[in-house]
């Protein structure tokens, strides 16, 4: 009789790998401060837009973090293209484990309640039970962290999780040194990536 497979667990986390927190940035600065110069998707560098406001001009950084900090912001997210239908596919795959894993604001009243309202609205019921909301994801254990963040740190110096880069609009110009490795889109090839650690 054969063992059960040890299953796989994956972290997904949620602004900027399933939902859209970039372009509704943008979309939300322009309708509020149409007279201000902004920073186009394509124009964007390092995983913190409100630094790239400040540097633009300092007094930007707060008008930038009361677009984010607004009661509604979360909710409305549109999902990354193709991220509902492949956390779907994953959560029904034999021998894995999906969670989200998501790091809240630090002004986080609006934010928290409306992260968990996005994800029954997009993804059901089920997937609420399965938000990991933390500021330190280094302490979660998994195999799989996908993630836009291009560096994650924490209390643990060594996480358990491989982290996979996921291309969004502040982390497309990075060269990641080896051996990393990225997820361009939910269009790539992801259940090559969870097969390939299930080999490991
Ligand atoms: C300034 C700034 C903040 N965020 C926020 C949005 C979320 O609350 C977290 C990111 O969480 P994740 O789990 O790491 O996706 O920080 C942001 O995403 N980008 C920003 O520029
Ligand atoms: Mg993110």
């Amino acid at each position: 009789m054969g063992s059960a497979a040890v299953p796989l667990r994956v972290l997904v986390d949620m602004d900027g790998v399933l939902a859209d927190f970039e372009g509704a940035v943008l979309r939300e600065f322009r309708a509020r401060f149409p007279a201000e110069p902004r920073v186009e998707l394509a124009e964007r560098r390092g995983f913190s837009v409100r630094e790239q406001y400040r540097r633009l001009r300092e007094d930007l950084a707060a008008k930038v973090a009361s677009v984010y900090e607004s009661p509604g912001f979360f909710l409305d997210l549109d999902p990354v293209p193709g991220a509902v239908e492949a956390v779907q596919e994953m959560l029904h795959m034999k021998d894995t484990e999906v969670f989200i894993c998501t790091s809240p604001l630090r002004k986080y009243e609006h934010c928290i309640v409306e992260k968990y309202k996005w994800v029954e609205k997009h993804l059901g019921p089920e997937f609420v039970e399965r938000i990991i909301l933390t500021r330190d994801k280094t302490v979660v254990a998994a195999d799989l962290l996908f993630d836009d963040k291009d560096t994650i740190q924490g209390a643990e110096p060594n996480p358990s999780w491989e982290h996979i880069l996921f291309t969004c609009c502040h982390n497309r110009h990075l060269q990641l040194p080896a051996p990393r490795r990225r997820l361009h889109s939910w269009a790539d090839d992801w259940k090559a990536i969870l097969d390939s650690k299930r080999r490991q």
